[in-house]
């Protein structure tokens, strides 16, 4: 992967980006910030240059040049007022970037007035003009092409007024120009260099959400995966009932939980009665939708507690936590009864569906899970024996 700063190649005179969409980008980002700092360097310029209508007194005392300069100040003041009020609170940068770069015009054409109204402060006035100029480069942000402009055109204005109304010599006018022209490029080359290492920085930063947000997308890609893999795991696919791996987790803690309780706990094994006829005469689809109707029905006849899963084929096995083999018996009966009652007439003309089931009981601590299924299916397999469509329970469990 290249390094932002290739990826986003910047121009090499405004320290901009080259890619519009990028800069534009840069702009919206910085907005709120750029906003703040403009109004502040606004307030600021404002006070200082009302500040110097003291020395305008002292320079031209009471005359038509003081009325004229401080009219200008007043002028020059209020509309660097107005302009930080308008900035702060509605000045999209990214939308009207002339309106920051307004007051650099204005502040540059109030210094280039005062050499004709103030002639005698040139040397004062000199060392105004480098300072402002380093304020249009440093003070209002993110505009190089538009600071550079503002501050060539207030020094060559101010040397032309210097050459033209004060009459400066030669050899002063040229000693002023490399001043300016020195100024002018310290400014230059410190907020290239500015505006370069921010945008550098929004580059790798930019860079950095984008990696967040891939890494995010690729962490819920993985952690949806993971469920999809752990309902694969833990789900059977016809039915939607619990795995045998699953249930067999589920069943092996109730189990070990009511063995600490000393509470009763209760295993049915449930197979349906001449599946394979149903298979070979109707179908394997047939088969399947049966299977599904039956787990549906044994799930809605159970409490939340209980856990019920596909142990084989058309075989199910249900826990039953807190359940006495009585109590055990009654669900089964009702469970037999309810499978009895589903209606297939449509699609299974004259056919009835019976089921099964053998019941088998903690009957001492050590029993564990394996134990009691073997129980279980014994007493299944008795009640296949006995005639089929019939509730049994296991022997050790009634013994
Ligand atoms: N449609 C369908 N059939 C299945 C599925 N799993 C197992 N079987 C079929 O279930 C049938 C089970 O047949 P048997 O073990 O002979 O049992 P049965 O016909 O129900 O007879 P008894 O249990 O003795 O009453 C077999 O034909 C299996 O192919 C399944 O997911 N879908």
């Amino acid at each position: 992967m290249s390094p932002p700063a290739t990826r986003y190649p910047l121009h090499r005179l405004s320290g901009q980006f080259q890619d519009p969409g990028q800069e534009a980008a840069y702009r919206r980002d910085i907005e709120p910030r750029v906003r703040l700092e403009s109004s502040v360097a606004l307030i600021v310029a404002a006070l200082v240059f009302a500040m110097f209508a003291i020395s305008d007194y002292h320079f031209v005392g009471l005359s038509m040049a003081l009325t004229l300069l401080l009219t200008m100040r007043l002028v020059v003041v209020s509309s660097c007022l107005v302009l930080a009020y308008v900035l702060g609170r509605r000045g999209s940068y990214f939308r009207h970037a002339w309106l920051h770069a307004l007051p650099l015009w204005i502040l540059a054409t109030a210094i280039i007035l005062i050499v004709p109204l103030r002639p005698e402060s040139l040397s004062t006035q000199v060392s105004g003009v480098v300072v402002a100029t380093m304020g249009f480069y440093l003070l209002i942000p993110n505009l190089l092409p538009v600071a550079t402009a503002a501050s060539l055109y207030m020094g060559l204005g101010f040397l032309g007024a210097a050459v033209m109304v004060a009459e400066i010599p030669a050899a002063l006018a040229l000693r002023l120009l490399l001043l300016l022209v020195l100024t002018n490029a310290v400014g230059f080359f410190a907020l290239l260099r500015l505006e370069t290492l921010q945008r550098r920085q929004f580059a790798l930063l930019q860079e950095e959400r984008v990696q967040n947000q891939q890494l995010t997308e690729e962490i819920a890609h993985r952690k949806s995966l993971e469920a999809q893999l752990r309902s694969l795991a833990e789900r059977d696919g016809l039915t939607g009932l619990n795995s045998r791996g699953h249930f067999m987790e589920r069943a092996r803690e109730l189990l070990q939980r009511a063995q600490f309780d000393g509470a009763p706990f209760s295993l049915l094994m449930i197979d349906v009665d001449h599946f394979k006829a149903i298979n070979d005469t109707w179908g394997h689809r047939q088969g399947d939708s049966v299977l599904k109707a039956i787990a549906e029905t044994c799930k809605h006849s159970l409490r939340p507690q209980d856990v019920i899963g596909r142990f084989g084929g058309e075989e199910f096995i249900v826990a039953l936590p807190d359940t006495r083999p009585e109590e055990a018996r009654r669900v089964a009966e009702r469970l037999r009864q309810r499978v009895a009652a589903l209606s297939f007439d449509d699609d299974m003309p004259g056919h009835r569906l019976a089921v099964t089931i053998g019941i088998a009981g903690v009957v001492d601590e050590a029993t564990d899970l394996d134990a009691l299924i073997h129980q279980a299916d014994q007493a299944l397999y008795a009640g296949k024996h006995g005639g089929r469509n019939r509730v049994v329970v296991s022997q050790e469990t009634q013994s």
